[in-house]
């Protein structure tokens, strides 16, 4: 069973335009990138993974992830679903028999958390990581790649839920703060903070 992971992130200058009242399109970039590293050293780390790929339309964040030790795809269709949907193809032709997709923005994520994520997948083949309100998905792991389709954005995670129902998929939900802590609001980052601080 060979294992890849894939990381989708947007181009610097558009991403986490939820935080750009509150930070200069400088700290935006540089907080993506931060929280890029530590989803990549997590995913390396754990040594589940044959290899890691990013997908992103940005040369800087292509040319950072290649110094990171993750390979680095083109995004060649626009947008998060058809980006993610042209690499998993490309993961696919490669041999990829497994593919989780992760957000590049789970500072608190551990090793653990991806850990869990890979031995539910042994019994399901579909495994959905959610966000902090429930609604969202953070994670995808679909044994194999692309057996069901990528439907993120608003409530995505019960359109994933459905889509796999509809196709006779087995499903399984997962919750874990690493993998659920997203930061899109400044309430998040005021969250990050607060657990940094309980836990220094
Ligand atoms: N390659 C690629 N990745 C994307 C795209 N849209 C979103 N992503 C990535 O998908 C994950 C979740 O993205 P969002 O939370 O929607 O976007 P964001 O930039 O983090 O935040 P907002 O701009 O505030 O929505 C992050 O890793 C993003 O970088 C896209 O069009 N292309
Ligand atoms: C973050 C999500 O999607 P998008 O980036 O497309 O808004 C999601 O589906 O939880």
């Amino acid at each position: 069973m060979k294992y890849t992971a894939l990381v989708p992130v947007k181009s610097l200058e558009e991403a986490k335009s939820r935080l750009a009242a509150h930070l200069t399109p400088t700290q935006r970039a540089s907080l993506m990138l931060d929280m890029l590293h530590h989803v990549l050293s997590t995913l390396q780390e754990s040594q589940l993974f044959d290899h890691v790929s990013v997908v992103s339309a940005d040369p800087r964040v292509l040319q950072k992830a290649q110094a990171w030790h993750a390979q680095a795809l083109v995004e060649t269709q626009a947008g998060h679903n058809p980006a993610l949907t042209a690499a998993a193809m490309y993961e696919r032709q490669q041999g990829a028999s497994a593919l989780l997709t992760i957000s590049a923005d789970l500072p608190l994520l551990q090793v653990d958390d991806v850990h869990q994520l890979v031995v539910r997948s042994k019994s399901y083949d579909v495994v959905i990581a959610t966000s902090q309100d429930g609604s969202g998905t953070n994670a995808l792991l679909t044994r194999p790649p692309l057996v069901l389709p990528y439907l993120f954005g608003i409530n995505s995670r019960y359109r994933h839920q459905r889509e796999a129902e509809r196709l006779n998929l087995s499903c399984s939900v997962q919750s874990s703060l690493g993998l659920a802590l997203d930061i899109d609001t400044i309430e998040d980052i005021t969250a990050l903070q607060r657990y940094e601080y309980a836990h220094q």
